[in-house]
């Protein structure tokens, strides 16, 4: 059952009807201490991610994740950003607690690599349906509904979650869930208008698990959708999310009914009344206080080259030489296309200027230009950048923690008993042979 904690000030703050802006309502529910595990605005340093690494209790995960206020490790945005690798994260857990390989932590360690090993086969085909859902795709709607983008439905758990989502940069995976869920299946809007939108806002945005969780949801990457009623939000969430009487207070039979019909439920009378929030700017740009200039040749002639990008923020190699000159590097063709709010920015950027000494915000052009200069470039390869980083640099892969799965797997269960196969502790799974990068 749900306890009081500190999403309880946010939310109590969220549901009066004024209009307020989402970042005051972060600052006045955080608590003082710097070093606090603060769910809702995690620090980017490494000291963060490592005090958050060092509090994971994964007995208390497996009883009470589900709950808003379950003890999950708000790890996301710092495994998206490698400021920590999966590996790193299990190692740690593991000097603490001997785990077994099917414990339900290791488990969702593996959710997060079984989308980037679906993301690693399919490629940019993870964008588009992975199968066909419960209705046609002309039954969904391209575009998200105005009342929801406003976090006014009428219908408390979805304002609760957009608004938090604005305000925080963080959801919880069963409050993406819900949402998710309410728009495709109840307001029958294409799963891909959900995840184009949420992911500009998510701190730990990743186009793996953020799209391949909508398809999950939708029920064109799983067997069947997600459903959940009024009941089931009763159980795990705050009072203010409590939904009775709204479209969502009906059995699962009837849910199961209303996914199978074309038309989406009326909006809810009470919506109207509602303060609208506002909804914050993706900037396709840094923010000028990001300090960025344009990709420059004479900067990195005749050098090594270290290029640091956004999903590269863990320690830099150890093998680095002294001369090394390391690069921070923006790259507009993918920012044009997945903008991210200003929360994000920042995050990205404090931690990219603690790294390198240069950052540069520019095309693949000018950036290929720049680095032809170079003696040497190399950097660490993630898929976001797939299609440019391997143009100019040589890439090394993260440290993975799943042995390689050669075999196609469309489902989770099935990629799960390959990469476990023939072990029994997570001790062995750090061990095993043979690795490759999962993402
Ligand atoms: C609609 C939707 C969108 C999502 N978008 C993203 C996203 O953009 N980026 C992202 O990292 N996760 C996403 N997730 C997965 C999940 O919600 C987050 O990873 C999780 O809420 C992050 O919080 P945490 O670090 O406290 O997780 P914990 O529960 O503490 O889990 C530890 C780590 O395990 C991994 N993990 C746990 N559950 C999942 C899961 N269901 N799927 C994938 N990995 C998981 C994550 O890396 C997480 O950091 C999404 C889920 C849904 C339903």
């Amino acid at each position: 059952m749900y306890r009081k904690h500190q999403f309880d000030l946010l939310l109590d703050t969220v549901v009066a009807e004024e209009a307020v802006e989402p970042a005051a309502l972060v600052s006045s529910a955080s608590p003082a201490s710097p070093t606090s595990f603060d769910l809702l605005t995690p620090l980017p340093t490494l000291a963060a991610a490592r005090e958050r690494i060092a509090a994971v209790r994964p007995g208390a995960y497996a009883r009470t994740r589900n709950s808003l206020d379950g003890a999950v490790t708000g790890l996301s945005p710092y495994l998206t950003h490698g400021m920590v690798s999966l590996r790193d994260v299990l190692a740690g857990v593991c000097q603490r607690y001997p785990l077994e390989v099917q414990h339900k932590f290791v488990y969702e360690l593996g959710w997060r690599a079984f989308y980037r090993y679906v993301w690693s086969r399919r490629g940019a085909r993870i964008f588009d349906s992975l199968h066909a859902g419960p209705l046609p795709e002309a039954a969904y709607a391209r575009e998200l509904p105005d009342d929801i983008r406003a976090g006014a439905t009428g219908v408390p758990v979805i304002d609760q979650a957009v608004r938090t989502l604005y305000a925080t940069g963080n959801l919880h995976n069963h409050a993406r869930m819900w949402l998710a869920s309410y728009v495709v299946h109840l307001r029958k809007v294409h799963w891909r208008a959900g995840a184009d939108w949420m992911v500009g806002h998510l701190l730990d945005g990743d186009l793996a698990s953020n799209h391949l969780s909508w398809q999950w949801v939708a029920g064109t990457g799983s067997h069947k959708p997600y459903l959940f009623n009024a009941e089931n939000v009763a159980k795990y969430a705050p009072p203010q999310w409590h939904s009775p009487g709204t479209a969502l207070d009906v059995s699962y039979e009837a849910l199961g009914e209303l996914a199978l019909q074309p038309d989406p439920v009326p909006a809810e009378p009470g919506g109207r009344r509602l303060v609208r929030c506002q909804e914050p700017a993706l900037l396709a740009e840094p923010p000028s206080s990001l300090d960025v200039c344009a990709p420059d040749a004479q900067a990195v002639a005749g050098r090594d080259v270290w290029l640091v990008h956004p999903w590269s923020l863990g320690e830099l190699p150890a093998t680095l030489g002294p001369e090394t000159v390391v690069v921070g590097l923006y790259l507009s063709d993918f920012h044009l296309l997945w903008p991210w709010d200003q929360r994000r920015w920042r995050f990205v950027g404090s931690r990219m200027r603690e790294l390198t000494s240069l950052r540069w915000h520019g095309d693949a052009a000018s950036v290929g230009r720049a680095l032809k200069a170079a003696r040497s470039v190399r950097c660490q390869l993630d898929p976001h950048l797939a299609p440019w980083l391997p143009l100019w640099a040589q890439c090394q892969n993260p440290p993975a923690l799943f042995p390689p799965v050669d075999k196609p797997c469309d489902l989770f269960t099935q990629w799960w008993r390959r990469s476990t196969q023939g072990l029994q502790t997570a001790a062995q799974l750090l061990a095993a042979e043979g690795r490759r990068d999962e993402r």
